[in-house]
Protein backbone atom coordinates (compact mmCIF):
# COMPACT_ATOMS: atom_id res chain seq x y z
CA UNK A 1 0.00 0.00 0.00
CA UNK A 2 1.33 3.34 -1.13
CA UNK A 3 0.30 6.41 1.29
CA UNK A 4 0.94 9.89 0.05
CA UNK A 5 1.05 11.98 3.15
CA UNK A 6 1.19 15.43 2.90
CA UNK A 7 3.84 17.72 4.84
CA UNK A 8 7.13 16.78 5.55
CA UNK A 9 8.11 18.05 9.11
CA UNK A 10 5.10 17.72 11.21
CA UNK A 11 4.61 14.91 14.14
CA UNK A 12 2.35 13.21 12.77
CA UNK A 13 3.93 12.78 8.53
CA UNK A 14 7.38 12.29 11.09
CA UNK A 15 5.88 9.80 13.21
CA UNK A 16 3.95 7.92 10.10
CA UNK A 17 7.61 7.72 8.62
CA UNK A 18 8.23 5.66 11.50
CA UNK A 19 5.55 3.59 12.29
CA UNK A 20 5.11 2.40 8.51
CA UNK A 21 5.61 -1.41 8.17
CA UNK A 22 6.64 -3.22 5.29
CA UNK A 23 2.94 -2.99 4.08
CA UNK A 24 3.11 0.52 3.68
CA UNK A 25 5.39 2.50 1.68
CA UNK A 26 5.03 6.25 3.18
CA UNK A 27 5.58 9.37 0.59
CA UNK A 28 6.09 12.56 2.27
CA UNK A 29 4.72 15.49 0.08
CA UNK A 30 5.70 18.82 1.26
CA UNK A 31 6.22 22.54 0.47
CA UNK A 32 7.75 23.68 -2.25
CA UNK A 33 6.29 20.39 -4.06
CA UNK A 34 3.07 20.23 -2.46
CA UNK A 35 1.75 23.39 -0.50
CA UNK A 36 -2.44 23.62 0.26
CA UNK A 37 -2.23 27.31 -0.57
CA UNK A 38 -1.27 26.19 -4.03
CA UNK A 39 -4.29 24.25 -5.51
CA UNK A 40 -2.78 23.76 -9.21
CA UNK A 41 0.48 22.43 -7.76
CA UNK A 42 -1.14 20.24 -5.03
CA UNK A 43 -3.64 18.25 -7.48
CA UNK A 44 -0.13 17.76 -9.84
CA UNK A 45 1.79 16.14 -6.79
CA UNK A 46 -0.71 13.80 -5.72
CA UNK A 47 -1.71 13.09 -9.59
CA UNK A 48 2.19 12.14 -10.16
CA UNK A 49 2.44 10.05 -6.61
CA UNK A 50 -0.28 7.72 -7.54
CA UNK A 51 -1.15 6.47 -4.05
CA UNK A 52 -3.59 3.97 -2.66
CA UNK A 53 -4.78 6.03 0.15
CA UNK A 54 -4.32 9.95 1.09
CA UNK A 55 -3.39 11.27 4.53
CA UNK A 56 -3.78 14.78 5.20
CA UNK A 57 -1.44 15.35 7.94
CA UNK A 58 -0.13 19.23 7.01
CA UNK A 59 -1.90 22.10 8.45
CA UNK A 60 -1.60 24.93 9.69
CA UNK A 61 -1.58 24.41 13.68
CA UNK A 62 -0.25 28.13 15.19
CA UNK A 63 -3.60 28.09 17.45
CA UNK A 64 -2.46 31.30 18.92
CA UNK A 65 -1.33 33.07 15.97
CA UNK A 66 -4.12 31.79 14.00
CA UNK A 67 -5.96 34.84 16.09
CA UNK A 68 -4.17 37.35 14.10
CA UNK A 69 -3.95 35.57 10.85
CA UNK A 70 -7.45 33.84 10.74
CA UNK A 71 -7.93 34.23 7.03
CA UNK A 72 -4.33 32.48 6.32
CA UNK A 73 -5.51 29.84 8.53
CA UNK A 74 -8.76 29.20 6.56
CA UNK A 75 -6.70 29.27 3.28
CA UNK A 76 -4.85 26.08 4.79
CA UNK A 77 -6.69 24.66 6.96
CA UNK A 78 -10.64 25.12 5.00
CA UNK A 79 -9.39 25.63 1.34
CA UNK A 80 -5.97 23.23 1.38
CA UNK A 81 -8.12 20.83 2.87
CA UNK A 82 -10.80 21.15 0.03
CA UNK A 83 -8.52 20.99 -2.86
CA UNK A 84 -6.68 17.82 -0.87
CA UNK A 85 -10.39 16.20 -0.95
CA UNK A 86 -11.10 17.44 -4.76
CA UNK A 87 -8.15 15.67 -5.89
CA UNK A 88 -8.51 12.55 -3.74
CA UNK A 89 -12.11 12.39 -5.26
CA UNK A 90 -10.85 12.53 -8.97
CA UNK A 91 -7.92 10.15 -8.21
CA UNK A 92 -10.76 7.83 -6.74
CA UNK A 93 -8.89 7.08 -3.52
CA UNK A 94 -9.38 7.17 0.56
CA UNK A 95 -8.47 10.11 2.03
CA UNK A 96 -7.87 10.29 5.83
CA UNK A 97 -8.42 14.08 6.83
CA UNK A 98 -6.93 14.80 10.82
CA UNK A 99 -8.95 17.30 12.79
CA UNK A 100 -9.29 18.77 16.14
CA UNK A 101 -10.63 19.05 19.50
CA UNK A 102 -10.97 22.27 18.73
CA UNK A 103 -13.82 22.69 16.97
CA UNK A 104 -15.96 21.80 20.32
CA UNK A 105 -16.37 24.63 22.81
CA UNK A 106 -15.64 22.78 25.88
CA UNK A 107 -19.09 23.13 27.46
CA UNK A 108 -20.07 19.27 27.60
CA UNK A 109 -20.22 17.66 30.90
CA UNK A 110 -18.50 14.27 29.54
CA UNK A 111 -15.87 13.65 26.35
CA UNK A 112 -17.59 14.45 23.12
CA UNK A 113 -18.92 11.94 20.62
CA UNK A 114 -18.90 12.58 16.53
CA UNK A 115 -22.31 14.26 16.25
CA UNK A 116 -22.30 16.53 19.50
CA UNK A 117 -22.43 20.07 18.11
CA UNK A 118 -19.36 21.94 16.97
CA UNK A 119 -18.86 25.60 18.37
CA UNK A 120 -15.30 26.73 17.93
CA UNK A 121 -13.55 29.11 20.20
CA UNK A 122 -10.91 30.47 18.22
CA UNK A 123 -9.92 30.81 14.65
CA UNK A 124 -7.78 28.09 14.64
CA UNK A 125 -10.71 25.66 15.35
CA UNK A 126 -13.24 27.34 12.72
CA UNK A 127 -10.89 27.08 10.10
CA UNK A 128 -10.13 22.89 11.14
CA UNK A 129 -14.07 22.82 10.90
CA UNK A 130 -14.02 24.44 7.50
CA UNK A 131 -11.77 21.88 6.27
CA UNK A 132 -14.47 19.40 8.17
CA UNK A 133 -17.05 20.28 5.80
CA UNK A 134 -15.42 20.85 2.94
CA UNK A 135 -13.49 17.08 2.90
CA UNK A 136 -16.99 16.15 3.66
CA UNK A 137 -18.84 17.41 0.68
CA UNK A 138 -15.95 16.93 -1.84
CA UNK A 139 -14.63 13.68 -1.02
CA UNK A 140 -17.47 11.04 0.53
CA UNK A 141 -14.65 8.38 0.39
CA UNK A 142 -13.08 10.22 3.56
CA UNK A 143 -12.22 9.32 7.47
CA UNK A 144 -11.91 12.90 9.38
CA UNK A 145 -9.99 11.52 12.56
CA UNK A 146 -10.23 14.32 15.09
CA UNK A 147 -7.61 13.96 17.47
CA UNK A 148 -6.09 16.17 20.59
CA UNK A 149 -3.03 17.19 22.40
CA UNK A 150 -0.48 15.19 20.56
CA UNK A 151 3.03 14.74 21.61
CA UNK A 152 5.98 13.16 20.12
CA UNK A 153 9.51 13.27 20.36
CA UNK A 154 9.89 15.26 17.24
CA UNK A 155 8.29 18.73 16.53
CA UNK A 156 7.09 21.36 19.12
CA UNK A 157 5.13 20.24 21.89
CA UNK A 158 4.13 20.23 25.67
CA UNK A 159 6.62 17.54 26.45
CA UNK A 160 9.09 18.90 24.85
CA UNK A 161 8.40 22.52 26.30
CA UNK A 162 8.20 20.85 29.77
CA UNK A 163 11.84 19.26 29.15
CA UNK A 164 13.02 22.23 28.30
CA UNK A 165 11.28 24.45 31.29
CA UNK A 166 12.48 21.74 33.74
CA UNK A 167 16.39 22.44 32.38
CA UNK A 168 16.55 25.96 34.39
CA UNK A 169 13.19 25.95 36.62
CA UNK A 170 12.65 24.57 40.35
CA UNK A 171 8.46 25.46 39.41
CA UNK A 172 6.77 25.78 36.46
CA UNK A 173 2.80 27.05 36.98
CA UNK A 174 0.27 24.77 34.64
CA UNK A 175 -3.27 24.76 33.95
CA UNK A 176 -5.67 21.84 35.87
CA UNK A 177 -8.37 23.01 34.41
CA UNK A 178 -8.69 22.00 30.88
CA UNK A 179 -9.36 18.50 31.12
CA UNK A 180 -8.22 15.90 27.53
CA UNK A 181 -6.87 13.20 26.43
CA UNK A 182 -2.58 13.24 25.54
CA UNK A 183 -2.44 11.76 22.33
CA UNK A 184 1.28 9.92 21.18
CA UNK A 185 1.44 10.71 17.53
CA UNK A 186 3.11 7.46 16.93
CA UNK A 187 0.23 5.73 18.92
CA UNK A 188 -1.99 7.84 16.12
CA UNK A 189 0.17 6.65 13.64
CA UNK A 190 -0.05 3.18 14.17
CA UNK A 191 -3.79 3.64 14.54
CA UNK A 192 -4.08 5.78 11.63
CA UNK A 193 -2.07 3.11 9.49
CA UNK A 194 -4.64 0.25 10.62
CA UNK A 195 -7.82 2.68 9.04
CA UNK A 196 -5.81 3.16 6.09
CA UNK A 197 -5.40 -0.73 5.26
CA UNK A 198 -9.18 -1.02 6.16
CA UNK A 199 -9.94 1.76 4.31
CA UNK A 200 -8.24 0.46 0.73
CA UNK A 201 -9.63 -3.02 1.17
CA UNK A 202 -13.32 -2.21 2.15
CA UNK A 203 -15.91 0.55 1.02
CA UNK A 204 -18.45 0.10 3.53
CA UNK A 205 -20.21 3.45 4.07
CA UNK A 206 -20.07 3.00 8.34
CA UNK A 207 -16.16 2.95 7.76
CA UNK A 208 -15.95 6.63 5.89
CA UNK A 209 -16.98 10.02 8.11
CA UNK A 210 -15.75 11.26 11.11
CA UNK A 211 -14.26 9.62 13.77
CA UNK A 212 -12.83 10.21 17.40
CA UNK A 213 -8.94 9.70 17.64
CA UNK A 214 -6.73 10.45 21.28
CA UNK A 215 -4.96 8.20 23.66
CA UNK A 216 -7.03 6.72 26.45
CA UNK A 217 -7.21 8.62 29.79
CA UNK A 218 -7.47 11.76 30.33
CA UNK A 219 -5.83 14.54 32.08
CA UNK A 220 -5.68 18.01 32.60
CA UNK A 221 -2.12 19.58 31.48
CA UNK A 222 -0.61 19.83 35.19
CA UNK A 223 -1.08 16.12 35.41
CA UNK A 224 0.72 15.60 31.92
CA UNK A 225 3.40 17.87 33.48
CA UNK A 226 3.54 15.77 36.69
CA UNK A 227 3.76 12.67 34.90
CA UNK A 228 6.28 14.49 32.87
CA UNK A 229 9.01 15.24 35.90
CA UNK A 230 8.36 12.20 37.70
CA UNK A 231 9.48 10.04 35.01
CA UNK A 232 12.37 12.44 33.99
CA UNK A 233 13.89 11.68 37.92
CA UNK A 234 14.11 8.49 36.78
CA UNK A 235 17.00 9.60 34.06
CA UNK A 236 18.60 11.94 36.76
CA UNK A 237 16.89 15.11 36.40
CA UNK A 238 16.20 16.79 39.36
CA UNK A 239 12.84 17.45 40.53
CA UNK A 240 10.45 20.51 39.36
CA UNK A 241 7.35 21.22 41.15
CA UNK A 242 3.96 21.95 39.31
CA UNK A 243 2.21 24.91 40.32
CA UNK A 244 -1.46 23.82 39.72
CA UNK A 245 -3.10 27.11 38.16
CA UNK A 246 -6.35 28.29 36.60
CA UNK A 247 -6.44 29.12 32.71
CA UNK A 248 -7.60 32.75 34.04
CA UNK A 249 -3.93 32.91 35.54
CA UNK A 250 -2.70 32.13 31.92
CA UNK A 251 -4.19 34.41 29.11
CA UNK A 252 -3.19 33.13 25.67
CA UNK A 253 -4.59 35.26 22.47
CA UNK A 254 -6.71 31.87 21.51
CA UNK A 255 -9.21 30.54 24.12
CA UNK A 256 -9.30 26.79 24.65
CA UNK A 257 -11.85 24.47 25.45
CA UNK A 258 -12.32 23.65 29.11
CA UNK A 259 -13.34 20.23 28.35
CA UNK A 260 -11.35 18.48 25.26
CA UNK A 261 -12.30 15.20 25.87
CA UNK A 262 -13.15 12.96 22.77
CA UNK A 263 -15.50 9.94 23.20
CA UNK A 264 -13.75 7.42 20.96
CA UNK A 265 -16.18 4.53 21.53
CA UNK A 266 -17.03 4.82 18.06
CA UNK A 267 -13.60 4.10 16.38
CA UNK A 268 -13.22 1.25 18.66
CA UNK A 269 -17.06 -0.16 17.87
CA UNK A 270 -16.27 -0.48 13.68
CA UNK A 271 -12.39 -0.17 13.65
CA UNK A 272 -11.42 -2.38 16.57
CA UNK A 273 -8.81 0.50 17.03
CA UNK A 274 -7.84 1.92 20.35
CA UNK A 275 -5.29 3.81 21.43
CA UNK A 276 -2.95 2.90 24.72
CA UNK A 277 -3.36 4.70 27.96
CA UNK A 278 -1.73 7.88 27.89
CA UNK A 279 0.94 7.53 30.91
CA UNK A 280 2.46 4.42 29.21
CA UNK A 281 2.56 6.31 26.15
CA UNK A 282 4.00 9.63 27.95
CA UNK A 283 6.71 7.54 29.86
CA UNK A 284 7.84 5.94 26.42
CA UNK A 285 8.31 9.46 24.99
CA UNK A 286 10.27 10.80 28.28
CA UNK A 287 11.89 8.13 28.14
CA UNK A 288 13.35 8.62 24.28
CA UNK A 289 14.11 12.23 24.74
CA UNK A 290 16.17 11.90 27.85
CA UNK A 291 17.93 8.75 27.08
CA UNK A 292 19.60 9.15 23.20
CA UNK A 293 20.49 12.82 21.53
CA UNK A 294 17.60 15.13 20.72
CA UNK A 295 16.38 16.66 18.41
CA UNK A 296 16.52 20.40 20.19
CA UNK A 297 14.29 23.50 18.97
CA UNK A 298 11.24 23.06 20.91
N1 LIG B 1 -0.59 18.97 17.47
C1 LIG B 1 -1.74 18.83 18.11
O1 LIG B 1 -1.84 18.87 19.35
C2 LIG B 1 -3.00 18.56 17.33
C3 LIG B 1 -2.97 18.41 15.97
N2 LIG B 1 -4.13 18.18 15.27
C4 LIG B 1 -4.12 18.01 13.83
O2 LIG B 1 -3.32 16.89 13.51
C5 LIG B 1 -2.65 17.10 12.27
C6 LIG B 1 -1.17 16.88 12.44
O3 LIG B 1 -0.66 17.81 13.40
P1 LIG B 1 0.90 17.89 13.78
O4 LIG B 1 1.67 16.86 13.04
O5 LIG B 1 0.97 17.93 15.26
O6 LIG B 1 1.24 19.35 13.20
P2 LIG B 1 2.65 20.03 12.99
O7 LIG B 1 2.47 21.49 13.25
O8 LIG B 1 3.72 19.29 13.70
O9 LIG B 1 2.90 19.83 11.42
C7 LIG B 1 2.15 20.49 10.46
C8 LIG B 1 2.80 20.28 9.10
O10 LIG B 1 2.05 21.00 8.12
C9 LIG B 1 2.95 21.64 7.25
N3 LIG B 1 2.31 22.76 6.60
C10 LIG B 1 1.85 23.91 7.17
N4 LIG B 1 1.34 24.72 6.22
C11 LIG B 1 1.46 24.06 5.04
C12 LIG B 1 1.12 24.37 3.69
N5 LIG B 1 0.59 25.54 3.35
N6 LIG B 1 1.38 23.45 2.73
C13 LIG B 1 1.96 22.28 3.04
N7 LIG B 1 2.31 21.93 4.29
C14 LIG B 1 2.07 22.82 5.27
C15 LIG B 1 4.11 22.05 8.14
O11 LIG B 1 5.28 22.31 7.39
C16 LIG B 1 4.24 20.81 9.01
O12 LIG B 1 5.02 19.83 8.32
C17 LIG B 1 -3.07 18.50 11.82
O13 LIG B 1 -4.18 18.38 10.96
C18 LIG B 1 -3.49 19.19 13.09
O14 LIG B 1 -4.44 20.22 12.83
C19 LIG B 1 -5.34 18.07 15.91
C20 LIG B 1 -5.42 18.24 17.27
C21 LIG B 1 -4.25 18.49 18.09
Amino acid sequence: MRIIVTGTQGQLVTALRERATDAAEIVALGRPLLDLLNRDGLRAALFDARGDVIVNAAAYTAVDKAEQEEELAFRVNGEGAGHVAEAAAELGVPLIHFSTDYVFDGSAPRPYREDDATAPLGAYGRSKLEGERRVAALCPNSVILRTAWVYSPFGVNFVRTMLRLGETREEVGVVADQLGNPTSALDLADAALAVAARLRQDGAPQLRGVFHMTGAGEACWADVAEAIFARATEHGRRAVRVRRIATADFPTPARRPANSRLDNAELSHVYCVALPDWRRSLAACVDRLLAGPTDRGA
